[in-house]
């Protein structure tokens, strides 16, 4: 989408062997809460967040909040112990971040330092419905296709993004992208209104437009999409310890997603050649645990590598007509 706006002269093409619901970021929750990547700069990470933050907000400010699934929602990231760093790098993006007062401590008698803030939640199936609704609009072309080798589209397209999350792990022999297994439930409990995010990352409950998301795991090298009977017992148990009226909600569903993890997104320009046809590439995949809080920023940054692609192609073809 990001490439279809600022390139309009472009004529963009995607192809996936699956479309929503059946992708990793059908399960995420969705929050605006960013995870570190650490082999990337701070303030690149920063921008990143910033930049979606921004886009979002003004999606959930607008009449098309409720179809797209943005809306605020404000809530609790509450630590055991202080954690070192009590001031995150995002913490002046979300709005209205403040260290928990006492009193509201009190609602988590075994946490002893909490972080107040609003931050965007998106209802991932609905968004990514949105989205594909703004691709068709634009004119994309959207096919149904499992690609077994990028090279296997240099006669067809003149550049390639390849943003395929944890299938880049053996579409291009990735071998730093690992799974995180994460398994999450999705639950009707529409009086839960505020968030709460145990600050070591395990435990979470986050309230979107028809459903509350509860999480989590964090299975490094876990290729299993089953969902697991003790591990939903298991969340279940530790989100009603946090939010003991959980215990009423109803029509439990079970989600299972791998996070397409790596030590920094591969943001990079390739060129791919043989025989002395070459085919630019753009990687944009390994988001791990962080993809919806990031999207946005690293799609620009995408988009702005196809420009570059797109550039060398022009200054090829004037050169080989001199
Ligand atoms: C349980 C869980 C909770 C999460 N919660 C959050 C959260 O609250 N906030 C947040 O910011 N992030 C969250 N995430 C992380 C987020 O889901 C991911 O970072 C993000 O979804 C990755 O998006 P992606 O588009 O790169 O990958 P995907 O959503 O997996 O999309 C990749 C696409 O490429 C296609 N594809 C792959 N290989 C091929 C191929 N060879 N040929 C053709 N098509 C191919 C796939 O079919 C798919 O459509 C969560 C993840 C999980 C698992
Ligand atoms: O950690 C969270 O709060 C939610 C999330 O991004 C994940 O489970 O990957």
């Amino acid at each position: 989408l990001c490439i279809a706006e600022t390139c309009p002269s472009c004529s963009v093409t995607v192809l996936s062997d699956q479309f929503s619901p059946n992708t990793t970021s059908d399960v995420a929750a969705g929050i605006l809460i960013p995870h570190t990547y650490p082999g990337t700069p701070i303030h690149v990470q920063k921008q990143w967040f910033k930049e979606t933050f921004t886009y979002l907000f003004a999606i959930s400010n607008s009449a098309e909040a409720s179809e797209a699934g943005i809306h605020l929602v404000s809530g609790w990231q509450i630590f055991k112990n202080t954690p070192k760093e009590e001031l995150p790098f995002w913490s002046d993006v979300v709005l209205g971040f403040r260290p928990m007062s006492e009193a509201e401590l009190q609602k988590f008698p075994q946490h002893r330092f909490g972080q107040a803030f609003t931050t965007l939640k998106c209802d991932c199936p609905p968004y990514l419905l949105w989205l594909e609704k703004r691709l068709k609009a634009t004119g994309v072309q959207m096919y149904t296709r499992k690609v077994a080798d990028l090279w296997e589209l240099h006669s067809e397209y003149n550049i390639v993004v390849n943003c395929t999350g944890i299938g880049a792990h053996q579409l291009v022999g990735d071998e730093k992208l690992f799974p995180v297994r994460g398994q999450v439930l999705k639950v009707h409990a529409p009086w839960v209104k505020n968030f709460i995010r145990d600050g070591d990352g395990l435990t979470y409950i986050y309230p979107g437009i028809h459903r509350v998301t509860l999480g989590g795991t964090r299975e490094k090298e876990s290729w299993s999409l089953s969902p697991d009977p003790g591990t939903t017992k298991g969340i279940f148990d530790r989100c009603c310890s946090l939010e003991p009226s959980l215990r009423g909600a109803q029509d439990i569903k079970v989600k299972v997603g791998l996070r397409p993890s790596r030590q920094c997104v591969r943001l990079q320009r390739e060129v791919l050649s043989q025989g002395g046809v070459k085919l630019p590439v753009v990687h944009n995949y390994g988001h791990g645990a962080g993809g919806f809080s990031v999207h946005r920023g690293t799609a620009k940054e995408a988009a702005r590598l196809v420009g570059e692609c797109i550039a060398a192609l022009q200054g090829s073809s004037s050169r080989a007509k001199l």
